[in-house]
């Protein structure tokens, strides 16, 4: 498969937003990133509340630049572009579906001007062309021609979050990065959502990135499962080989906390907290609350160990096969 997006070494630091005048604090929210996105793939993306998902997502659909790193696109360094190729080069090939649809969409255009914003912008066909555009993307998401003439406003959650995604998919693009696309939504339409995109993106050949806290929904959806802990990518694996083939014990213990998973017994215990972004410990980050973590776990970040399409970076892995109920009593004993 043909590599899409390409991200080396992808730190973002972010001044902190609370603090005095003259305070120095800085957020680490991505520290180190390396990850590529390949043609028709679909990467999801899990971690628990401020792990850096959204910056990742950011970064990937060109909304975030990196404090330092290099970021490609089918080859191209986004980085020593000037920004209006940069813009277009992205705003074409890659869209975005946000959380919620009542803040992303602009509430005073009618549907028909909301779809026809990128195209006018990035001078795409005749008038004519473009109305029929319109039509053609309400239609692939599930919508009725006379949707054009609303008012976001006037359709309901779910229909609104369609009308965002057939903007992300005006363009044309290769990639569509998803970010909690139903978590502001009712249960009730969130599968039909779901599979609104695991449909677009067989029947227009687009690569996935997936972003959720539901991560029962980001296996299910995807081919490769990232796992995020405080700004970093410590694991990469194959979906099909979770959750017992993930090695980093902090993806075993997320999805031990998930209920209804293959195994419903109590979750693994972590120890203490999530430390701050502010201050992120030294050498492993998840090692404060790491049942595994030994002393050389201080001292450095692990290297990535690849096996087979599956990256972890742990210098005590699971063993391969462990269960649930073996590293739940291993947490017992080490807290
Ligand atoms: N503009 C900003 N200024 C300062 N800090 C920021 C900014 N944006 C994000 N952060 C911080 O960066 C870290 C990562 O944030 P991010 O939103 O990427 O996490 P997340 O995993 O998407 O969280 P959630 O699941 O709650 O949306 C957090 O500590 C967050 O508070």
């Amino acid at each position: 498969m043909s590599v899409l997006l390409e991200l080396s070494d992808v730190h973002v630091v972010h001044k902190a937003r609370s603090g005095g005048l003259f305070h120095r604090d800085r957020v680490y929210a991505l520290t180190g990133a390396d990850l590529t996105v390949a043609a028709g793939e679909t990467v999801g993306i899990v971690g628990e509340s401020g792990c850096g998902k959204t910056t990742l997502a950011k970064v990937l659909v060109g909304l975030q630049r990196p404090t330092s790193g290099r970021v490609t696109f089918k080859g191209n360094d986004l980085g020593s572009m000037p920004d209006f190729r940069r813009r277009r080069l992205i705003g074409a090939g890659v869209g975005m579906v946000f959380q919620d649809p009542s803040t992303a969409l602009n509430r005073r255009l009618p549907v028909r001007q909301v779809l026809r914003d990128p195209l006018d912008v990035h001078g795409r066909g005749t008038p004519r062309q473009r109305e029929e555009r319109v039509r053609e993307l309400l239609a692939q998401v599930g919508l009725p021609a006379s949707a054009a003439d609303v008012l976001p406003g006037q359709l309901s959650g779910g229909q609104r979050q369609r009308v965002a995604i057939a903007r992300a998919l005006a363009l044309d693009p290769d990639l569509l990065i998803a970010d909690e696309p139903t978590s502001a939504l009712d249960v009730s339409v969130r599968a039909q959502i779901l599979n609104l995109l695991l449909d677009l993106k067989e029947r227009l050949g687009l690569a996935l990135v997936f972003v959720s806290h539901d991560i029962q929904t980001v296996r299910r959806m995807s081919d490769r499962v990232v796992t995020m802990y405080l700004g970093r990518i410590v694991e990469q694996t194959p979906a099909g080989a979770l959750p017992h083939g993930a090695r980093h014990p902090y993806t075993r213990a997320l999805f031990s906390a998930t209920p209804g998973l293959l195994h419903p017994i109590d979750p693994i215990p972590l120890a203490g907290p999530v430390p701050s972004a502010t201050r992120p410990p030294s050498g492993c980050p998840f090692r404060t609350r790491c049942w595994r973590a030994a002393d050389d776990c201080a001292a450095d970040m692990p290297p990535v160990e690849r096996t087979s399409g599956h990256l972890v970076r742990c210098f005590h892995p699971v063993p391969a096969g462990a269960t649930d109920r073996e590293l739940i009593s291993q947490a017992q004993e080490r807290s």
